[in-house]
């Protein structure tokens, strides 16, 4: 029997998920191999892997190569466009990123024998769903060009010949592990956590103004059907996420078959909810967010149901509200993140 450790293959592991799915993976004793254009990820964040070589996914002569080089076991496929108001602007830049460009490394991969793929998609396939929380089949209907991209390319790699897969689809993921020198690095910030925390951090103000913060951080809808009219999420911590990526590995290299997995906490906070808890968690209790009206396509509530990925995989998240937004803000503060982020935004 071999006692070599597997090689896994990791797209777009130099971003902010697969950088920590990377660093998971190495302390599961895998040998990772990021393959990475870093169009909009952190050279930091690929340098974390046992190996990094630069280069875009629809690459086949590069994947080939990558292939041939390392022999890999899996692959893990994070490589996306992941802005929802950009892709309803430039769809055709997200159908060739993240559908065509995906089935290329796909089909690369097979080609190469490799076939088992731990997928990357959303909750955004459910669009704005009748019923919460969410199951796997609740129905598929994408309400912008980000999701349906993400869904697509779902459907064409569960359609290649050859290769099991587990699509994970992820909820709202937050926090990162600033003890491995991880975090939640994107330029542009349009996620939740960091948008709240950097102003009341009190931020440099380049950084402030380069990520749209320089009026402060504001609540988009306050009219929303929910318990305090501001919109419901599904908080998923980074490094939970990252315990289910090393599960569906685990479960399709002991060979399970191709399967959709939901992966939330199953429970729902409100913005105003999330605000609260950052005035706990980093003393200030008398903040108070600006306002704003509802940005566009943002449904009302998204929970998960994970019984599947619990059941299956025996997958559960044990960090919280509290660990997601104290470990991003200890993040945010670090020289890292603040340095790539000046650069980024000079
Ligand atoms: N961030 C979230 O909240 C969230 C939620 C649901 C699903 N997802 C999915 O998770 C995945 C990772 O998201 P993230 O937040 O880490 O994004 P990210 O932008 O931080 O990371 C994506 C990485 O992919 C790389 N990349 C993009 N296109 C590439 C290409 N053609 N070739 C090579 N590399 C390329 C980028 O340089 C970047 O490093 C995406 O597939 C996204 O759809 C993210
Ligand atoms: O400055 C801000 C930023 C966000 N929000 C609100 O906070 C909630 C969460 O917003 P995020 O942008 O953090 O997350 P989304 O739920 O919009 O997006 C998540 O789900 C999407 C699919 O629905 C994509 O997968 C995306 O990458 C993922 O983070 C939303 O109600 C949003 O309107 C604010 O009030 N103010």
């Amino acid at each position: 029997m071999s006692t070599q450790p597997d090689t896994i293959l990791i797209s777009g592991g130099a971003g902010y998920i697969g950088s920590h799915v990377t660093h998971a993976l190495n302390e599961a004793g895998f040998t990772t191999v990021v393959v990475d254009s870093l169009v909009k990820g952190n050279r930091f964040a690929a340098e974390k892997a046992s190996h990094f070589r630069q280069g875009d996914i629809g690459d086949a002569a590069f994947i080939a190569a990558v292939c041939d080089e390392f022999k890999p076991a899996a692959a893990l496929h994070f490589a996306a466009f992941i802005e929802v108001g950009e892709s309803v602007q430039k769809p055709d830049m997200y159908f060739e990123n993240n559908r065509d460009k995906a089935v290329v490394f796909f089909k690369t991969m097979a080609s190469k024998g490799v076939g088992k793929v731990v997928f990357s998609s959303t909750a955004a396939v459910y669009g704005e769903p009748e019923i919460v929380p969410i199951t796997e089949d609740s129905p598929w209907k994408p309400i912008n060009p980000y999701g349906q991209s993400k869904l697509e390319a779902e459907m064409a790699l569960r359609e290649i010949a050859g290769v099991r897969s587990a699509t994970l689809r992820y909820f709202n993921v937050a926090g990162g592990a600033p003890e491995a020198g991880l975090g939640e690095t994107h330029v542009p910030e349009t996620h939740l956590l960091p948008r709240l925390l950097l102003p009341l951090l009190d931020m440099p103000a380049e950084i402030q103004t380069g990520l749209g913060l320089k009026s402060g951080f504001k609540v988009f809808g306050t009219d929303y059907p929910t318990r305090d009219g501001t919109a419901v999420r599904d908080y998923i911590h980074v490094m939970d996420l990252a315990d289910a990526h090393v599960l569906a590995l685990k479960y399709l290299l002991a060979g399970g078959k191709t399967e959709i997995f939901n992966l939330g906490s199953g429970e729902g906070y409100s913005v105003n909810e999330i605000v609260a808890a950052a005035r706990k968690v980093l003393s200030r209790p008398d903040y108070q967010p600006g306002t704003a009206p509802r940005r566009a396509g943002d449904p009302a509530t998204l929970v998960a149901d994970s019984t599947k990925a619990r059941s299956v995989l025996g997958w559960a998240p044990h960090r919280g509200l509290e660990e997601m937004l104290s470990s991003a803000a200890t993040w945010h503060q670090t020289e890292t993140y603040i340095n790539t982020i000046r650069q980024k935004v000079s």
